[in-house]
């Protein structure tokens, strides 16, 4: 990993909640990145992910933003959450206001984020210069827009990652040569982890195992999904009230005994490691969540040759999408931009898996290369002339 350019740390006046903000890198005084909260946070995870963004936007085609992440150690379920995640913000502001432009991640809602965001009088943090450039205040109102219109039911804000892993999955699998009505597991059922079901339904993969943070539901047949989202509480729990007959309960922690093809983690880091990383029965996995899979986990796949789709290649989709709209690359239309980054992950993993096979690599070792960001500048800050001393 390489140094990040900056790291904020933040202690809470209230509770005993600790916070990071971290930029990897600066594109054009901008980056971006999401702010996640659990009780697991820590630093290091924090300037991993920031990583991970920057690379990101290098496979987005973004030509204007760099990679950061905020990361808040404390409980997303408690009552307090949010005025925690308030705190936090506030803390962040004066970085906010000039260019970190941070959105929603694990244990946090975007809409949350704005709402704070526009209670201190910021729309979507932008550089100085942005803020007094037409083009992207209008790109700006474009994807507020978007934010509210729905896809297959779902908030478009809420399909744009997973469906990208889908179209990621989908492109790999064939890559592969691999059977029609691949067996597919997910590990986690929020935003990402419930539409990337879905999109992989609609694509004729069947669902056989999906796990939330309180249990493993299975069903050799496949799993009824639209069904199961229907009835899944805010912080992506499914109900076990609503599960047919032929549906199998287990502990969350089994999800890799269940035998598939294709293994999806859209929930934690590190879920795949050295202590389980033998046991993982797909021969392809893609990494929805950021860093799922930890660095003792990643030389054992590696070493059984299971090929991955690494995260900042599968999981674009929210990134691209709003780069491409509030800088005008994409008609703000749902359909537009779902195609654009079902064209975006397919041709990112046509050419990564080309790669990799023509040499005889590993995959992540290859999207390093490929993808590795090579911009960073500085913050943009524009100090207001100073009126007294001119005078
Ligand atoms: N939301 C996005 O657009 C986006 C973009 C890129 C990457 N990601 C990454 O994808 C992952 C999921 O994000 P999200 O927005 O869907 O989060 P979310 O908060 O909406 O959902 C998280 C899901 O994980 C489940 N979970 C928690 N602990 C679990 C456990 N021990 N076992 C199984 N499931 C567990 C929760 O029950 C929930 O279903 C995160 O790693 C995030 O960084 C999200």
């Amino acid at each position: 990993m390489s140094k990040p350019y900056l790291v904020v740390e933040w202690n809470d006046t209230e509770t005993d909640a600790q916070g990071w903000l971290v930029v990897h890198n600066f594109v054009k005084g901008y980056t971006g990145g999401g702010t996640r909260m659990h009780p697991s946070v820590t630093k290091e995870e924090v300037e991993r992910l920031a990583e991970a963004m920057a690379y990101k936007y290098v496979a987005s085609e973004s030509e204007t933003t760099g990679g950061c992440k905020a990361g808040i150690s404390y409980d997303y379920k408690a009552p307090d959450a949010y005025d925690v995640l308030r705190r936090f913000l506030i803390a962040m502001m004066p970085y906010i206001d000039n260019g970190v432009s941070l959105g929603s991640d694990l244990g946090t809602k975007y809409e949350h984020v704005l709402e704070i965001f526009h209670e201190f009088g910021v729309d979507i943090p932008l550089t100085q210069s942005m803020k007094k450039d037409p083009a992207v205040l209008q790109g700006i109102k474009d994807y507020d827009d978007l934010l509210t219109k729905r896809i297959d039911g779902l908030l478009v804000n809420d399909v744009v990652t997973g469906y990208g892993v889908a179209f990621s999955a989908d492109e790999a699998w064939k890559f592969k040569n691999g059977k029609e009505g691949a067996k597919v597991v997910i590990q986690g059922f929020g935003c990402v982890g419930a539409s990337c079901a879905l999109k992989l339904s609609q694509l004729g993969y069947k669902i056989v195992g999906i796990s939330d943070a309180n249990l493993l539901v299975t069903c050799e047949d496949g799993l009824d999904v639209q069904k199961l989202i229907d009835h899944k509480n805010v912080y992506g729990e499914m109900d076990k009230d609503y599960f047919e007959d032929n549906y199998e309960v287990r502990p969350n922690t089994d999800w890799l005994d269940v035998d598939c093809d294709i293994l999806i983690p859209c929930a934690l880091e590190d879920v795949i490691n050295a202590a389980n990383a033998e046991d993982v029965k797909a021969s392809l996995i893609v990494e929805a969540a950021n860093i799922p899979i930890s660095a003792e986990g990643d030389e054992i796949i590696k070493r059984r040759g299971i090929d991955i789709v690494n995260d900042f290649v599968a999981n674009l989709g929210a990134v691209r999408a709003y780069d491409a709209v509030i800088f005008g690359l994409v008609e703000a239309d749902p359909q537009a931009v779902i195609n654009d980054i079902e064209r975006l992950c397919r041709k990112n993993v046509f050419r990564l898996f080309t790669e990799a096979k023509e040499q005889n690599r590993y995959q992540r070792d290859v999207a390093h290369e490929i993808f590795k960001p090579v911009k960073s500048d500085l913050m943009e800050y524009r100090a207001e002339p100073q009126k007294a001393a001119a005078q």
